[in-house]
């Protein structure tokens, strides 16, 4: 079993606004994107789970367990984070010894955490920088740097706060085996995006959030299809459901694969 539940969960940061209006949720083995605006609530939500707050009102379970009162240090064997600014994250300067603290800090021997933090670095395409200072490598490498931290500790939930903003095709291209990998294991993968593109490539289940409360969740080819609910949210439908729409093809195809094959059959037929 790998899965939470968010119950009636709530969230203030001050007494005159509430940020999370009850968020019902049960997150299982479906890789999930979570979209929303900014200010919707999706990093505050997701902060929740992995004990960097705790909730104003209602609860939060793992694999049936309450874990509302438990604190991000406890549940570093089970949830991992990778922050959307590696900046709040890295604090080491190499690499190597970046990747190899958190698996050290849950438990890991020098050797095991060695070993699961090169491979972590291979993942992300960082193996040859494993003696440098992450400073002196750019912003999207570092990025790579956090999410090979957090690989290397093999948690059974893997959340990603914003990983494609500032990566190219190729970075993309390695999030996506990544994420396709985690799945594979069987983690509850969860990933907060503004990239409507690689959430419809990528993802399974989509959860829109909006104003702190969960507007549209199900199948990644059922939300993308609500084009006036996503308008509400602020939202844009992937480029490839814009494309079709204007061929006149009504259909949702989440992948450019997908829809030439249907173009390829409507010039055959
Ligand atoms: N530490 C804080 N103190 C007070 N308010 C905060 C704090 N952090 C976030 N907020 C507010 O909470 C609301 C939700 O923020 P949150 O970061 O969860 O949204 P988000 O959907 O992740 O947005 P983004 O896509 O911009 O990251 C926003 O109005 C934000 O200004």
């Amino acid at each position: 079993m790998n899965e939470i539940k968010a119950e009636k969960l709530q969230f203030s940061y001050t007494a005159e606004k509430k940020i999370l209006q009850g968020i019902h949720l049960h997150l299982m083995k479906e890789s999930t994107a979570i979209i929303g605006q900014n200010g919707a609530g999706k990093s505050t939500f997701v902060k929740l789970l992995k004990g960097l707050l705790k909730p104003t009102a209602g609860s939060i379970l793992y694999n049936g367990k309450d874990i509302s009162g438990l604190t991000a240090a406890t549940l570093a064997k089970d949830i991992g984070m990778v922050f959307q600014n590696p900046n709040d994250q890295i604090f080491k300067n190499k690499v190597i010894d970046e990747v190899m603290f958190g698996p050290q800090n849950i438990g890991q021997t020098e050797d095991e955490a060695q070993a699961n933090a090169i491979t972590a670095l291979r993942k992300v395409g960082l193996e040859h920088q494993a003696e440098q200072n992450p400073y002196d490598l750019s912003l999207s490498e570092r990025k790579m740097i956090a999410v090979a931290s957090i690989l290397a500790m093999n948690t059974n939930v893997v959340i990603f706060d914003e990983p494609t903003m500032g990566q190219d095709y190729v970075g993309k291209q390695i999030l996506k085996n990544i994420i396709a990998e985690l799945r594979k294991e069987g983690k509850l993968v969860l990933c907060i995006l503004h990239d409507m593109d690689f959430a419809a490539q990528v993802f399974e289940r989509t959860i829109v959030f909006h104003q702190g409360n969960v507007l549209l969740d199900g199948p990644t080819k059922e939300v993308f299809m609500h084009a006036d609910i996503l308008k509400k949210a602020f939202l844009e439908q992937p480029s490839i459901i814009k494309i079709a729409k204007n061929l006149g093809i009504d259909n949702t195809y989440l992948t450019e694969e997908e829809l030439i094959e249907k173009l390829n059959r409507v010039v055959r037929d």
